[in-house]
């Protein structure tokens, strides 16, 4: 009896200590928050949209709150990059023209307005002098084009149309001779190699952007290199070109031999057989020497592939004088094929395309009219002296 006795004592004090622990382990558990689908909750600051659904536990006892079936998340797709489609030639020579009136309208038109008074005396001459050296044109040509103007007036009397004079003599001083085609193809077989080059901040990487958006446009395949590897953010920014129109682009570890990114770049457009290679370079113009050693091995080591068909030198056209010495330093490194002026939406000192062709003896090609990813034009002398007179 005893034995029983102690035995149903034992079994009792079991199941008292069996029902508290469940009780405490019960109440330390906590209940999962749900949120209802339509939860007003605001997001978590920086919660990962990326992150995969939290998974949601079944509270313990069923009857504590009705749980509405949640509905899964949709799974998260990873982004396709959407290629654009470059804006089209006709549209985009239309809008470029306008904004190459806009900024430069002014010198036509203050050109005219002193053509257009009584007498043209001295002073008159000589402001015309002064507004076109405002303008960046440069001491001869400046000087040629107030000859010719004045030599006509002076043959011609009162029956010259002055603005077709003024636009003649402007005309003449664009040069409509120089051969402004980008030379994009290359020689047997071979894919046209273009290398940019010119200093921090002239608009390099985004020439090379622009220019890779035309030839899409135009249906030519392109790749480009990314060997300004000087600055991280100019390789990213490349990258960033390329991949908007599915264009691929060679980099190398920032910091890496600029030369080795421009070879395997050509190389992989030689075996890829594409139409144009595009290289941008770094334009650190620590010493005329560096610059030369720079260039020319990205040359040298290019053209182990295929040759150069063009050197394209980006220059501000709000630089002014500054510019033209660039311009001067960097010719004399590497031999510029052509010129691309950019930021003339930004100056009124258009004149700097007859100064710098003067110079250097290359005509300018292209002109850069805004940030936007198509305001690139290619430069026409008529055009551009119509945009002048406004
Ligand atoms: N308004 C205007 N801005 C331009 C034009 N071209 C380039 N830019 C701007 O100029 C700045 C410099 O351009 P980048 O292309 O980074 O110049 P970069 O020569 O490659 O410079 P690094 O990479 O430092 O060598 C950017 O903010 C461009 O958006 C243009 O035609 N008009």
């Amino acid at each position: 009896m005893g034995e029983w006795l102690y035995l149903v004592i034992g079994v009792a004090v079991l199941a008292v200590v069996v029902i508290v622990g469940l009780v405490t382990v019960g109440r330390r558990r906590p209940v999962p928050p749900v949120e209802a689908p339509d939860s007003q909750a605001p997001d978590t600051p920086g919660s990962d949209t990326l992150a995969p659904p939290r998974p949601v536990e079944a509270p313990e006892d069923p009857t504590h709150a009705v749980v509405e079936p949640l509905e899964p998340e949709a799974p998260t797709a990873v982004p396709t990059p959407v290629v654009e489609k470059p804006e089209g030639t006709a549209s985009r020579l239309v809008r470029l023209r306008q904004r190459l009136s806009r900024s430069q309208g002014g010198l036509g038109r203050g050109l005219l307005a002193i053509l257009s008074r009584d007498r043209l005396d001295d002073d008159a001459w000589e402001d015309i002098e002064d507004t076109l050296l405002t303008a960046d044109i440069g001491v001869a040509p400046t000087q040629e084009l107030v000859d010719g103007l004045r030599t006509r007036l002076r043959v011609e009397g009162d029956s010259v149309d002055v603005r077709a004079a003024l636009r003649e003599e402007l005309v003449k001083l664009v040069d409509p001779t120089m051969d402004r085609t980008l030379k994009v193809s290359g020689a047997d077989g071979a894919p046209g190699v273009v290398l940019v080059v010119g200093v921090n901040g002239a608009g390099k990487t985004t020439t090379v952007g622009k220019i890779s958006r035309i030839l899409v446009a135009q249906d030519r395949s392109v790749v480009l290199g990314a060997a300004d590897t000087f600055r991280a953010a100019a390789v990213e920014q490349l990258a960033t070109w390329g991949e908007r129109v599915g264009v691929p682009v060679v980099r190398g570890p920032e910091g890496s031999d600029p030369a080795s990114v421009a070879f395997e770049a050509v190389k992989q457009g030689v075996a890829e057989d594409v139409d144009t290679v595009l290289v941008d370079t770094a334009g650190r113009l620590q010493n005329k020497a560096g610059l030369m050693d720079e260039l020319g091995k990205v040359k040298r080591v290019i053209e182990k592939q295929a040759p150069v068909t063009e050197v394209l030198l980006v220059l501000d056209a709000t630089t002014g004088q500054n510019g033209m010495v660039q311009a001067r330093v960097f010719s004399e490194v590497v031999d510029v094929t052509g010129i691309v002026l950019t930021k003339l939406d930004g100056s009124a000192k258009g004149g700097i395309v007859v100064a710098v062709q003067r110079e250097l003896g290359v005509p300018v090609k292209l002109v850069g009219l805004g940030e936007g990813p198509d305001d690139l034009a290619p430069f026409d002398a008529g055009a551009f002296v119509d945009a002048l007179l406004g």
